[in-house]
């Protein structure tokens, strides 16, 4: 288990990492650390890593504090976004850097890059060369070089994003699957929301250096802490509302929630509001296709204006009737 106690890290006057707690492993095997570009996601990691001096706080893993272990005395597997694998050794020899670091004998070390290279999908490939791999290929080689000393801990820093869309998909699923196979406890950096909740147990968002909040995905995106949280989680509008027996009124009409009874905020994005024969009528400002041919529509209902998604686009001017879809809506905490 690793745990966090209140790192900072700072470069001359800016704080890049304020007081950051957390704990990764147990029921929070996979840990994504989700935030804007320059939030301090990946001086957080190479703080773990033991790259960067912590100003103050502690590393710990297993409770043992890891101020006086070097990087490579910690036992960690290490993958960023470019895979950085040695250009001139072959992909086995990629694989087995660590074995032969840590002096597993020949033998061994032939059975383990077997072994895992079976496991990242690229079983016979280990006589290639980095430069005769594609991208996803590559990456999934830094990833079995990273796992194949069994590593304590995985620190992954945007290991997919320098791929393709499709790409990237099918790769995150497949290293979903390898970090529960292999059960290595793992801190994953990454801006992109689908991967991280397809990867995590726990989201961590940070924003200006700061842990935000620290929760389950489902959870999270129906219970973001608050306006600045569900703003970066994709719910481009909060209004007001009020709870009655589990129901929310609010501008656009009733909808079930997960909530006391009393005022509340409600974050919406654009597929929590979609068109409703009896729902409350809007003027469409602007409908954009979408690839998989639906519509994305600019609303305004009074004062507001707000988006929402239509499988029919109507035309700009016309007037159409929208309601809430439940889960879709999130409750803000604070
Ligand atoms: N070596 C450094 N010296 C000075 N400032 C730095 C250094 N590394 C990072 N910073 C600053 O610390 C802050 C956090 O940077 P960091 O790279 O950790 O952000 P990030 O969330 O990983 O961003 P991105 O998603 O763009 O990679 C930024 O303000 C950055 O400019």
């Amino acid at each position: 288990m690793l745990g966090l106690e209140q790192v900072t890290v700072r470069y001359g006057s800016t704080t890049a990492v304020d007081e950051v707690s957390l704990e990764v492993g147990g029921d929070a095997q996979v840990v994504a650390l989700l935030g804007p570009s320059g939030c301090g996601k990946s001086t957080l990691l190479r703080a773990v890593a033991g790259l960067e001096p912590l100003t103050s706080g502690r590393v710990l893993l297993d409770g043992a504090d890891l101020a006086r272990t070097p990087t490579h005395r910690r036992g960690f597997g290490l993958v960023f976004q470019d895979g950085q694998l040695f250009p001139h050794r072959d992909v086995a020899a990629n694989v087995a850097f660590g074995l032969r670091m840590a002096r597993w004998d020949r033998r061994a070390r032939q059975d383990r890059v077997a072994e895992l290279l079976e496991l990242v999908g690229l079983a016979g490939l280990g006589a290639r060369r980095p430069g005769e791999l594609s991208g996803g290929q590559a990456q999934r080689v830094a990833l079995a070089r990273a796992l194949a000393p069994r590593p304590r801990l995985l620190l992954l820093d945007e290991p997919l994003s320098a791929l393709d869309r499709e790409l990237r998909d099918r790769l995150t699923v497949d290293l979903a699957a390898v970090l529960r196979a292999t059960g290595t406890p793992a801190l994953v950096v990454t801006h992109d929301h689908a991967e991280a909740a397809a990867l995590a147990q726990r989201v961590a968002v940070m924003d200006d250096g700061v842990l935000r909040q620290v929760a389950p995905p489902r959870e999270l995106w129906r219970r973001p802490a608050d306006a600045r949280v569900a703003a970066f989680l994709g719910f481009g509008l909060v209004v007001d509302a009020h709870v009655r027996a589990g129901v929310a009124t609010c501008a656009l009409g009733a909808v079930a929630v997960d909530a006391p009874d009393g005022p509340a905020r409600l974050g919406l994005r654009a597929e929590s509001v979609v068109l409703r024969p009896a729902g409350v009528a809007a003027d469409v400002l602007a409908a954009t296709p979408q690839p998989d041919g639906s519509s994305r529509l600019r609303l305004r209902l009074g004062a507001l204006e707000l988006d929402a998604v239509a499988d029919e686009p109507p035309a700009p001017g016309a007037q159409v009737r929208v309601g809430l879809v439940p889960r879709r809506v999130a409750v803000l905490a604070g």
